[in-house]
């Protein structure tokens, strides 16, 4: 199945279109400061070609998860200023997703001018679970652009979602797949097929009943398994040590148990824990046992004995995809263990790939050398259901017959 890329929309030509552009613009952020632009810098290759081959640029994007309605915190407005700094342009931002707004700033962009739409997930079309709805939606970004129109998916982070923006939209528009997308696919492609062994895979982070279900999958394709971050609590609780009030996917347990009676030669879960009793940049802290935290406290980061010891798996690992930050690192008591990961990896030999928003800002604000790391992705969610062998609907979409 041929997938129409950027080159050949470029090669049609786009002098004049307008062209919507997918990409992901998820940035972490305290209060109304980016605290890290590395996805809106992956961004800019392909907004800036489409720009200077004199495309009326509509970029399309989402930040965090907002509840299907305009919520302040979740607004676009930092991410669009940001855009237009390092574009070196004015980018406006449209006061809503399809509506009013956006038809106003749309139709006001002159050849080679980008706008971007505010946050699409304040739409409740883009993530229902109703086809209809959604192609309701995938209809209105259609309007947008007109009859000359065009799609272009570049948001790798997302590509593993069925929402409107990503997997809609491009059944309706003619679509090509954008060049971010098209390189963190040939990246990955690495790592699935035949990784150099022994492979061993870092999970941690906060997403954790969307990544659970990925560790049945990836399981039998890997080497070693390292569970660190929010996830690690309920294979913990599976052995049946009490959590205290860290994060806990009470109905993941059981299978995590019947996980770790099969597998457990390959799952290596924390054995010490950075525990506090609220979630806090001063809270009081402890270290302790995995098996020993306190009720009513939580963990918040893996212990140094736990930090020596998924060391020492990735030392002896050629190939390692690490995903999910092993603390809440954005707070300095909760840093040392997803620093001392990030520095094994980056030690190693191995071909590494670091994947998801928080995981890459971690690696640029704790200060690792971003060149220890082979590939840093933009994707955290997206490359492991990739690497699972699962299909991306945002990148199965574009091979489809128009
Ligand atoms: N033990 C923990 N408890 C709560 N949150 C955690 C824990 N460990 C890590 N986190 C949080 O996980 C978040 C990142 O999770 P996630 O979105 O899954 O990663 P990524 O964006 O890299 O894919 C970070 O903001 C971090 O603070
Ligand atoms: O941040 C993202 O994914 P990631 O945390 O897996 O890297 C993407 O922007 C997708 O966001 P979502 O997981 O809310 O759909």
């Amino acid at each position: 199945m041929a997938v129409k890329t950027l080159e050949d929309l470029l090669a049609e030509g786009v002098a004049g279109r307008h062209v919507l552009v997918r990409s992901d613009l998820n940035v972490p952020l305290d209060g109304a400061r980016i605290t890290d632009d590395g996805r809106v810098r992956a961004a800019l290759p392909t907004i800036r070609r489409l720009a200077e081959a004199g495309a009326k640029v509509v970029v399309a994007a989402h930040l965090g998860r907002p509840k299907g309605a305009p919520e302040e915190k979740y607004s676009l407005r930092p991410v669009a200023a940001r855009l237009g700094e390092l574009l070196g342009a004015d980018v406006r931002l449209a006061s809503d997703v399809v509506g009013e707004g956006a038809k106003a700033v749309v139709s006001s962009l002159a050849d080679g001018q980008v706008a971007l739409l505010e946050n699409v997930r304040f739409d409740p079309r883009e993530t229902s679970k109703d086809a209809g709805e959604r192609d309701e939606l995938a209809h209105a970004f259609a309007a947008l652009v007109g009859e000359d129109g065009a799609f272009v998916s570049d948001g790798f982070g997302v590509v593993h979602r069925k929402q409107a923006s990503v997997y809609d939209v491009a059944r309706v528009l003619p679509a090509y797949a954008g060049g971010l997308v098209l390189a963190e696919l040939d990246v990955l492609g690495r790592l699935t097929g035949n990784p150099e062994r022994p492979y061993v895979v870092v999970l941690g982070g906060s997403k954790v009943s969307d990544k659970l279900a990925v560790i049945e999958a990836l399981l039998p394709k890997v080497d070693k398994l390292l569970i660190g971050g929010g996830m690690a609590f309920t294979f913990l609780a599976a052995q049946g040590h009490s959590v205290g009030s860290s994060l806990l996917e009470q109905d993941f347990v059981e299978t995590a148990r019947k996980l770790l009676e099969t597998e457990g030669d390959k799952i290596v879960v924390p054995v010490d824990v950075v525990v506090a009793d609220r979630f806090a940049a001063d809270a009081a802290t402890d270290t302790v046992a995995a098996d020993a935290i306190p009720e009513g406290w939580m963990g918040l980061d893996i212990g140094p004995r736990t930090v020596e010891s998924f060391a020492a798996a990735v030392a002896g690992a050629k190939t390692v995809f690490w995903n999910g930050p092993a603390g809440v690192f954005e707070m300095a008591p909760f840093a040392a263990g997803t620093r001392g990961v990030a520095q094994a990896i980056a030690d190693s030999a191995a071909f590494s790939v670091v994947g998801g928003g928080d995981s890459a800002a971690a690696v640029r604000q704790l200060g690792l050398p971003e060149d220890g790391f082979s590939h840093i992705s933009t994707g955290g969610g997206a490359s492991l259901e990739y690497l699972e062998g699962k299909e991306l609907p945002g990148v199965a979409v574009l091979g489809e017959e128009g």
